[in-house]
């Protein structure tokens, strides 16, 4: 479902540019979770943001099935993203001027997939019944992140891309937050991609690719 072939990235640094990604292949499929780990600075994030058509590569391809998202305009990699992709940042952009229900509809409803049943047992199997009137200032991060996460599966996306999603939370929170993700994963068939240094969470997940040097060993 995902395809990843010959991802190149630079970027500048003052004069010289420093090669960050240097032929990045990876294959995601669908029901597959996958961790992402490497040094820090070798790219995890940068690899992320291309797949998430956040940013453009300088060579290589991102394939979602026919769609060539490498060759698509901003718009049309915003227009993909918005409706097929669930995206957990380190930030949890929760919108912070509507509430926790509000919150998990937005992206749905924007996409034309808003499914009620759906968003009523994400509700459920996340323990975010009695926080739905609250804004996201008023959420712990472990709650926060609960909401990051039906947001993103909301959509029932084709993939799931998480940056250290439980970077700020305990183990015991952090693992229950991973078992249920991948439980609603492999219940939707969606792929899983997630970025972390935790090898704890890496095995976790069906399968470790590691990042070292801009290629995936
Ligand atoms: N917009 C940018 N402009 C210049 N350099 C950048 C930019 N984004 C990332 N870099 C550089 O690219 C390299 C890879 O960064 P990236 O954030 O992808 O690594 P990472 O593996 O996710 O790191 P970490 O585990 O520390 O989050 C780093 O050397 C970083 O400084």
């Amino acid at each position: 479902m995902l395809s990843v072939r010959a991802l190149q990235k630079s970027y500048r640094s003052g004069p010289d540019r420093v090669s960050v990604l240097r032929g990045v292949d990876l294959d995601v499929a669908p029901g597959e979770s996958v961790a992402l780990t490497g040094e820090s600075g070798s790219g995890k994030s940068t690899l992320l943001h291309l797949i998430a058509g956040l940013d453009a590569a300088d060579a290589g391809e991102v394939r979602f099935g026919d769609t060539l998202i490498s060759q698509l305009s901003d718009a049309g990699r915003a227009a993909f993203r918005r409706d097929h992709l669930g995206l957990v940042f380190q930030q949890f952009n929760l919108i912070p001027s509507l509430s926790v229900a509000d919150n998990l509809a937005f992206q749905s409803r924007i996409a034309g997939r808003h499914d009620a049943a759906w968003q009523a047992e994400l509700i459920e199997r996340l323990g975010l019944g009695s926080l739905l009137k609250r804004y996201p200032e008023q959420l712990s991060g472990g709650q926060q992140q609960r909401v990051a996460i039906g947001r993103a599966l909301a959509v029932k996306p084709l993939l799931l891309l998480a940056d250290e999603p439980t970077g700020n939370l305990d183990e015991a929170t952090a693992d229950e937050v991973m078992s249920l993700s991948r439980d609603l994963v492999s219940r939707t068939g969606c792929g899983f991609l997630m970025v972390t240094h935790s090898a704890r969470l890496a095995a976790m997940l069906d399968r470790r690719v590691h990042l070292h040097a801009g290629l995936i060993a």
